[in-house]
């Protein structure tokens, strides 16, 4: 029903549209009750909950013009499953609340909930439920509370690294930063722009895959938060307001100065991101670009994981981020002083 608009329906007639597209992601047996009653009843395998809650707000966190509905229900279950990566930690459940405009299309929130829908899938994770609620005009509002299963593990939190750990990284960096720059300066690719084909040029993918990234979050390495766990991190965050801001979080934590390595920096602004957007603007994308939810622990010296890649190492000194001993020049998302 194209033009539809969510004030044409009842709650219970969205929620009738919202729930098949939510089947085969309840079916895990810690599942004990799904959505349709007043709260949802999950198992705690290991006696601990994790919990994260992260959301997402029309205009400050995506554009209608840029980004599809199913686009922004991927990219909230990422962010959500990466704080539970983080921890170490399997996500159980996700819980989902849409607050919107009463002009809103139906089918607007009917691809969300796919998005939603298809990411929870790909992590095997149930949706248990969500509240529904209007907001004023131009508003759409979209919570997701993630919970989550240590399986026996200690908690990987900010505040462990010491010095001598070595800095590394699990997923890419300056990726969903370098696709909002394209997209702010009117050379990105929106949902509505056709993929490039097999004879687009090198620098056309590289625009795509950019913004993609950025309107997607594209695969975060949620798996790779239990093996750092598993592997000994001492420390771990999600990369979500830039490298520099988010290691800076870790660093004050853990009362440590990290020291990145310039080299390494530049070898992760490669690639994509330098044929899109120049070398230059690479670097700082890789140092404040948020939004793209990689992982960045730090592990005793020879503990490194496979695949993880080393930017530089902590040591003892004023808690921040130096980049070959210099403090960098970039600040990284701020909601209130963007
Ligand atoms: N409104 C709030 N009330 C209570 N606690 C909050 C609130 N907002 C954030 N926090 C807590 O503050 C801490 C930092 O929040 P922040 O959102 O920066 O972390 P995060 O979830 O890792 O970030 P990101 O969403 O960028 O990954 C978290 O422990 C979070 O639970
Ligand atoms: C329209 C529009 N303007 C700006 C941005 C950039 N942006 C929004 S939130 C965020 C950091 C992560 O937030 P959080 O810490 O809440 O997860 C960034 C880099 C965007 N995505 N869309
Ligand atoms: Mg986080």
């Amino acid at each position: 029903m194209p033009g539809t608009r969510l004030r044409d329906l009842s709650e219970g007639e969205l929620l009738a549209r919202i729930f098949p597209l939510l089947h085969g992601t309840t079916g895990p047996a810690h599942v004990h009750l799904g959505p349709g009653d007043d709260a949802a009843v999950l198992a705690a395998p290991s006696g601990a909950v994790v919990l994260t809650t992260d959301s997402m707000v029309r205009e400050r966190d995506w554009r209608d013009d840029w980004s599809s509905g199913h686009e922004v229900g991927r990219k909230v279950v990422a962010q959500n499953l990466a704080d539970i990566a983080a921890m170490g930690a399997v996500p159980t459940g996700l819980l989902i609340a849409l607050a919107a405009d009463p002009r809103t299309e139906v089918e607007w929130a009917v691809e969300l909930t796919a998005g939603i829908a298809q990411a929870a899938r790909a992590a095997g994770t149930p949706v248990l439920g969500g509240d529904l609620s209007s907001a004023g005009p131009g508003t759409i509002f979209v919570a997701i509370t993630a919970v989550g299963d240590l399986a026996g593990r200690p908690p990987v939190r900010r505040d462990g690294a010491r010095p001598g750990d070595v800095v590394a990284v699990a997923g890419t960096l300056g990726r969903s930063g370098g696709g909002l720059q394209l997209l702010l300066a009117g050379r990105g690719r929106t949902h509505l722009d056709p993929r490039p084909d097999a004879g687009a040029s090198p620098l056309e993918r590289a625009v795509d895959e950019l913004c993609r990234v950025h309107r997607t979050a594209g695969e975060p390495p949620f798996a790779e938060g239990p093996r750092a766990a598993d592997a000994g991190a001492t420390a771990m965050i999600d990369v979500s307001d830039g490298l520099v801001r988010d290691l800076g979080r870790l660093a004050r934590a853990s009362g440590l100065r990290v020291e990145l390595s310039g080299r390494a920096l530049a070898a992760e602004a490669a690639g994509a991101l330098t044929d899109a957007l120049g070398a230059d603007e690479a670097l700082r994308q890789v140092l404040s670009g948020g939004e793209e939810h990689s992982l960045v622990a730090t592990f005793p010296p020879g503990g490194v994981p496979a695949g993880w890649r080393v930017l530089g190492a902590c040591v003892v000194g004023e808690p921040g981020v130096l980049v070959d001993g210099v403090e960098p020049d970039v600040l990284g998302w701020d909601h209130f002083r963007p």
